[in-house]
């Protein structure tokens, strides 16, 4: 599946006072790929989204993101300019505009297009046949992300009055919105039951297939990761351990050692092994 970079990682480091959160971590992600972040809790891996999307300034390193723009290097750009270049996010801890409606979600997230058609002036948003054709746009798109996450029936929802696993698709659709060619996602299926965990890989596979996005994920389901991802990249402590397909990961003595403490295999738990595909498992 692989083709040309969506994203280069060359040398990012970033350190907190003494600590050293990501450690000269180079990798890259291909357009149109699903690339997975994984690794045991504290290895780095949302200070790495952190510093892709402008919420931190990497200590080291170069970020070449390849966008709607060519090549762009986000070190040196703000968080604000970021997302036009056609980066969006979710977070771990879902951020909602949870007293605005679900359709409302996704209106505003398509914000910096409409004022840039209104042109930043009153006028434009009063009277300009350009920015109400952006404006019925923006609900067309809304409306198809809608049903794309069979989120329809809930658009008067307020969004903090929707299940869990709702919240999780609406800002999945919210992202969406935003048109971008590059989609980090921050343990999406985090707090999801199976049947929602399967709805999401298949959402994930289609925007893939369908949407040319390249998605960067950070999951703790293995299982998903497993599946659903072209490449992996695998953190301890801030350093990069392994890098390559799900079976080249999989059952890499690194990346087992790193999750379990120690390679003994008998003492594997089952899940695990499944998990890892070590062999012997059920
Ligand atoms: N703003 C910060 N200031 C100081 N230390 C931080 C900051 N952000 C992250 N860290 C530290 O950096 C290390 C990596 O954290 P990070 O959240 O990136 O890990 P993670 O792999 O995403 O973990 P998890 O899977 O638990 O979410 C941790 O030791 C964390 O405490």
């Amino acid at each position: 599946m692989s083709s040309a970079a969506a994203l280069d990682v060359q040398h990012l480091t970033m350190r907190f006072g003494g600590l050293v959160a990501v450690n000269d971590l180079n990798f890259v992600a291909a357009q149109r790929d699903i690339t997975a972040i994984i690794g045991p809790n504290g290895a780095g891996k949302t200070t790495v989204f952190n510093c892709l999307t402008g919420f931190y300034r990497p200590t080291v390193g170069q970020l070449t993101f390849h966008g709607k723009n060519g090549p762009v290097l986000l070190e040196q750009m703000d968080g604000f300019r970021i997302p036009r270049e056609g980066i969006a996010r979710t977070f771990q801890n879902i951020r909602l505009f949870a007293n605005m409606s679900v359709l409302e979600n996704l209106i505003v997230a398509q914000h910096n297009r409409l004022m840039v058609e209104s042109g930043f002036s009153v006028l434009g948003l009063l009277g300009a046949a350009r920015y109400r054709k952006a404006e019925r746009e923006a609900v067309e798109l809304a409306k198809f992300w809608l049903d794309r996450t069979g989120l329809g029936p809930r658009a008067d929802w307020n969004a903090g009055s929707l299940p869990y696993g709702e919240q999780r698709k609406l800002e999945i659709a919210r992202a969406m919105c935003t048109q971008p060619t590059l989609l980090c996602l921050d343990e999406p299926a985090a707090g999801l039951n199976p049947r929602e965990t399967a709805d999401l890989s298949q959402l994930l596979l289609d925007i893939r297939d369908e949407h040319k996005v390249a998605i960067l994920l950070i999951e703790h389901d293995m299982g998903l990761v497993m599946r659903i991802s072209d490449h992996i990249v695998v953190l301890d402590y801030g350093r990069k351990i392994a890098d390559g397909t799900p079976d080249e990961v999989r059952s890499d003595p690194a990346v087992i050692k790193a999750y379990l403490g120690e390679p003994e295999e008998e003492e594997l738990p089952p899940e695990v092994k499944a998990d890892l595909g070590v062999e012997g498992t059920a």
